[in-house]
């Protein structure tokens, strides 16, 4: 059912794009440089994985393109819309929801709705019409057409990972941001949900960013961006699980290096 890659669409525009974006954690005296500069453009309908060793950024990468936090410094666009500098949390709320999905590791579904009012929730907050048919449509795309009144406990992992990305795609965003959606997941269960990640992509243009430490995962993206200490600081294009794997052990290696030569 899902190929690993298919020809698709060919994509047009830009979904995506980060000028010089630093994010400083910490108080004077103790600052963490989380992101260091880091600059990207992602074309409109393709699939990118965010791979470095640990605390090398990427959720904070993920918090800043996503709107969900603000970068100390640089820019952020979204479909050409620049994130909102000012505004507080409900313009951040407001741009959010209108450009962007997200698909977190633990599903964050809400317990007591069902399957489809889980799913039609996004329209309700973005004061868009509460279309059931649009719901029962996407659901029965990630195959879950037979479990519209369902509670989420009443659904495996990778169910409730489904419904998770049906919610994600009802609002038609264009970027779906995932922060390692395969990481609580078996195997089987995180093949389906990633060949639901590229089949939004190339059947329905949508652009996806995805934070994976699973070279696996990675591999059904279109290309992988490299992170280590806040800086980008690789790119491999049609990547195979073995070419990820290889450049994360290089990457692990070459941060330990820096960090005996620097002495922390
Ligand atoms: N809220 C915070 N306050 C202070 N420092 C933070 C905060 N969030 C992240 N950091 C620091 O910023 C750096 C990058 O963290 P981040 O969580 O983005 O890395 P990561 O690559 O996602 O790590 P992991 O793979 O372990 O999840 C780390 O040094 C981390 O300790």
């Amino acid at each position: 059912m899902f190929g690993r890659r298919q020809a698709g669409p060919v994509s047009t525009g830009e979904a995506l794009r980060l000028e010089g974006v630093r994010k400083i954690y910490g108080a004077e005296g103790n600052r963490v440089a989380a992101l260091d500069g880091v600059s990207l453009s992602l074309p409109s309908g393709t699939f990118t994985a965010v791979m470095g060793p640990s605390g090398s950024g990427k959720s904070t990468l993920l918090q800043c393109a996503a709107g969900l936090d603000r970068p100390t410094e640089g820019r952020v666009f979204v479909d050409g819309a620049e994130l909102v500098a000012e505004g507080g949390e409900a313009a951040l709320t407001r741009f959010r929801r209108q450009r962007i999905g997200f698909v977190f590791q633990r599903f964050n579904l809400l317990p007591t709705l069902t399957v489809t009012q889980n799913v039609t929730l996004p329209l309700k907050l973005a004061g868009r019409k509460v279309d059931r048919a649009k719901a029962r449509e996407v659901l029965t795309r990630v195959g879950l057409g037979d479990r519209l009144n369902h509670l989420p406990s009443e659904l495996s992992g990778g169910q409730q990972q489904r419904v998770a990305i049906a919610r994600a795609l009802v609002t038609e965003p264009k970027v779906v941001f995932g922060d390692e959606p395969t990481g609580a997941l078996d195997t089987r269960s995180a093949r389906e949900v990633l060949g639901l990640l590229q089949e939004s992509v190339r059947l329905y243009g949508r652009t996806v960013v995805m934070v994976t430490h699973d070279p696996v995962a990675a591999s059904y993206a279109d290309s992988v961006l490299f992170l280590a200490d806040g800086r980008l600081v690789g790119h491999l294009i049609s990547p195979t699980a073995e070419a990820v794997a290889e450049r994360m052990t290089h990457l692990a290696d070459e941060v330990e290096h820096q960090r005996v030569a620097a002495g922390v």
